[in-house]
């Protein structure tokens, strides 16, 4: 089965409520490929899901950034799984690097987040990835593979899943790994999958790439053949975004 090109967008902690309508005026403008080629997700803050929910294009998704890793109650300045359900928001965002290095979550967390937000019937962008530190040890692998078993031990059912791969050192920095280097990744995650999951899984999970992806480097990137898409930040909230999303073309035509 093919896998659908994916391109997300994450806005990360970003934008007034006068920016949030200007962007999604643009994207409702834009002229894109149609939803058989491609799925667009965007990712607004919190606050800003209602308003984006009610004017986004029909062909275009909503993502939050985060969930609770459990059902809501006394957790204060949380967001329950079941409150996105509630709001019909699709999709979540978690286990981003942000999260995982600011706000200290480990692997074993995001795995319940991952697990229970799932269970609550959300689609999940899991995202993992390695620091600059770790690469240079060698240990790229290791580390996006420990990311991902924490995943694998909590959960069975893989087809509302995409993985985002994204080195930390890539991300906001305008330092993209080469088409090579996501490449490499890309295909030793869908091996450890076939090894450590099924092979199903392997050859029907999305695995995209995010750090630094921008409308001139995004055809090559998504030219590779285990680059099922991107999860972008700061283009994400420029026209560049629409350049993006007409990347999925490179796929079509391959
Ligand atoms: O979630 C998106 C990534 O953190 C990439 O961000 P960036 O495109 O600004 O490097």
């Amino acid at each position: 089965m093919a896998r659908k090109f994916f391109v997300g967008g994450n806005w990360k902690c970003n934008g007034t409520a006068e920016e949030v309508k200007k962007i999604v005026n643009t994207l409702n403008e834009a002229q894109v490929p149609s939803q058989d080629v491609v799925e667009v997700v965007v990712s607004p803050p919190y606050v800003f899901l209602p308003l984006v929910k009610s004017t986004l294009r029909s062909d275009f998704y909503v993502a939050a950034q985060n969930c609770w890793v459990k059902k809501g109650g006394a957790y204060t300045g949380e967001v329950s799984a079941e409150m996105l359900v509630n709001l019909d928001i699709p999709w979540v965002i978690l286990g981003h690097s942000e999260r995982r290095a600011i706000l200290k979550e480990s692997n074993e967390f995001v795995g319940d987040k991952v697990a229970y937000a799932l269970a609550q019937g959300l689609k999940v962008i899991a995202c993992v990835g390695e620091t600059l530190e770790e690469r240079e040890a060698g240990s790229t692998m290791d580390v996006v593979a420990a990311q991902t078993k924490a995943i694998a031990d909590r959960v069975s059912n893989w087809s509302n899943v995409v993985i985002a791969y994204e080195p930390v050192w890539a991300i906001g920095t305008g330092k993209v790994a080469s088409p090579a280097q996501a490449q490499e990744v890309h295909d030793e995650l869908r091996k450890w999958l076939a090894k450590n999951v099924s092979a199903d899984v392997a050859a029907t999970t999305r695995i995209i790439y995010g750090g630094s992806v921008n409308g001139g480097n995004c055809k090559e990137l998504g030219g590779q053949a285990d680059v099922d898409g991107f999860l972008v930040g700061g283009a994400s909230l420029k026209p560049e975004f629409i350049d993006i999303i007409k990347a999925a073309e490179v796929k079509k035509s391959a």
